[in-house]
């Protein structure tokens, strides 16, 4: 599927690509004796295939903890996320079938989630330090993975008694029993030190260890019905008809949203083929609200990457006005093609730009009413499902970013007309790479001023309600995985000032006027009249 496991960042930052939202499902494309063809029944609803009802009956067995022992050192050196690194073993291994894949990937991120705690106990113990870190892994994915039939770590022991040799059950029965208080706080929260401190001041000391506990654990699963082809009602119905052992909810907030409450492996599915679904984050749904676009707009993506949100955006505008997609990556860029062509938009004009003052902004300049920046950020609000990026990034990654992220927004900015909107956003939780970066915008930019993110959510919330994120005293959007149940995203809306509503055949003329006189000014005070200059040496 789509999704990049750090595209958040730049190339030279260590996350280079996973999008929000997505769920990475590693299913075998063919030749897995586990996969069974889509089917579908009288009424048209997709029918589940037949493994895929048992899914969350996953079983380990030796060769899982085997697979995982391999997988590890590649993993943990750190060197490439995750997600690749898991990719590119599962290629090497064709003949594991869609449920192994799962559960090693699900104990693998496991063991990233809870790596420092995994580390203290698995320096003693039976067998290799890799074989005990597989185990606490699996036993993490089998309890609360949402793939096993255990609830507590107890029965999770069990189902792995005959993957156990002599010894290690009972070295798992004393990591079960393990009181989490006795531990230094860096290894029972799994963060990095200068995280766990970034944290202490935001969200503050009271609320961290929530916090940190929360991104121990794995990502719901949401879904974003494409309402060019179908509703959430009908989604709804069609996932429910499935008949895996999954049930699918309305999201809370977003307005098109379906919780998946299980993993089912959804990319082979004939609904996810025809375009009337997409795997995306409530946070990441609503963020695409966040910027209100309207119908027959024109509306830039600045940072459209695999157009997650580009492809949310062109369905609020119901496929009318011109939606570019912009990115540096062509890779990313070259993903979004396939769902845009499963989402049936034809609105979407994905454009390659070299930086962010690529000539094309330039010649767009002043003519583009919503633009969105989804800026290249560190991903901490992603831990969930990239762990890998809490023991990749550190505080000089993070500051490189700040600056590529004030360089992309303020370029971004002289898309606008007046009046237009333009939102900042990260899937950060870090105050430097958003509220921050915010404030710098406002200072440096006297023709921008903020727009409280609670007017621009309005519409989808009633009036007793204060939207999602939004608070009186702050105009800034927030969502906090530990309260929303969402990713981390911040959000920043702006307005470009407009002095005067005129029509808009004056407006253009008094523009023009404007910019002439600017430009003459300038002129002058660069370079003052002279006085007519005798012709001597200097002019030869
Ligand atoms: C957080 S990701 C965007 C995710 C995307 N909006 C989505 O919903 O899937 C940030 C994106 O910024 C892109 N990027 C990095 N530098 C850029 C620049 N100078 N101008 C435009 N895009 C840039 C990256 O290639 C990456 O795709």
């Amino acid at each position: 599927m789509s999704k990049e496991r750090s595209p958040r960042s730049t190339s030279s930052s260590p996350r280079s690509g996973p999008r929000l939202g997505a769920q990475k499902s590693y299913a075998t494309k063919s030749k897995d004796p586990l996969r069974r063809p889509e089917r579908r029944n009288a009424s048209g609803n997709i029918i589940a295939p037949e493994g895929q009802k048992n899914f969350s009956n996953a079983r380990a067995l030796p060769q899982h903890a085997i697979h995982l022992e391999r997988l590890l050192p590649e993993l943990l050196s750190f060197e490439q996320p995750a997600d690749r690194v898991v990719s590119r073993y599962f290629r090497a291994e064709p003949q594991l079938g869609n449920r192994d894949r799962a559960l090693i990937a699900e104990s693998a991120f496991a063991i990233l989630r809870r790596k420092n705690e995994f580390s203290q106990f698995a320096v003693s113990g039976e067998g290799s330090q890799a074989r005990r870190l597989a185990l606490l892994g699996l036993l993490s994915a089998l309890t609360e993975g949402g793939l096993g039939s255990a609830n507590r770590a107890e029965s999770g022991i069990a189902d792995l008694a005959h993957v156990l040799k002599t010894g290690e059950y009972e070295w798992l029965q004393r990591f079960a029993t393990i009181d989490p208080t006795t531990l230094n706080p860096l290894v029972s929260n799994n963060l990095p030190e200068w995280l766990w401190d970034a944290f202490g001041k935001y969200p503050g000391e009271e609320t961290r260890e929530a916090l940190a506990k929360c991104l121990m654990h794995p990502a719901l699963l949401d879904l974003r019905a494409n309402t060019m082809k179908t509703t959430r009602e009908q989604l709804l119905v069609e996932m429910n008809a499935l008949g895996g052992r999954y049930q699918a909810i309305p999201t809370p907030y977003a307005p098109d949203g379906v919780r998946i409450m299980g993993k089912p492996a959804l990319q082979n599915t004939a609904g996810f083929k025809a375009g009337m679904f997409e795997v995306q984050d409530e946070g990441s749904q609503l963020l695409a609200h966040l910027l209100a676009p309207k119908r027959g707009e024109m509306v830039v993506d600045f940072c459209a990457g695999a157009g997650g949100k580009t492809l949310a955006i062109g369905a609020i505008m119901r496929s009318t006005g011109r939606l570019y997609a912009m990115d540096t990556s062509e890779r990313r860029l070259a993903n979004l093609k396939p769902r845009q062509a499963r989402s049936g938009l034809s609105n979407v004009h994905p454009v390659w730009i070299d930086s962010e003052n690529d000539s094309k902004i330039k010649r767009l300049a002043g003519k583009i009413d919503r633009v969105l920046v989804d800026a290249p950020c560190s991903g901490m609000g992603t831990l969930r499902r990239n762990p890998d990026l809490k023991w990749r990034q550190t505080p000089t990654g993070v500051l490189e970013l700040n600056q590529k992220q004030m360089n992309i927004l303020s370029s971004a900015s002289r898309l606008l007309k007046p009046g237009g909107r333009l939102v900042y956003a990260t899937c950060s939780l870090l105050p430097q790479e958003n509220q921050m970066i915010a404030e710098a915008f406002l200072a440096k930019h006297p023709d921008f001023e903020v727009v409280p993110a609670a007017q621009a959510l309005r519409p989808l919330f009633s009036k007793e309600v204060m939207p999602l994120g939004c608070s009186a005293d702050n105009p800034y959007w927030q969502l906090w995985p530990h309260i929303h149940g969402t990713d981390g995203f911040f959000g920043a809306v702006f307005q470009k000032k407009a002095s005067a509503v005129v029509p808009k055949s004056d407006a253009k003329l008094l523009k023009e006027n404007a910019e002439i006189a600017i430009d003459a000014a300038v002129l002058e005070a660069k370079d003052p009249p002279v006085k007519p200059k005798k012709v001597g040496k200097a002019l030869k």
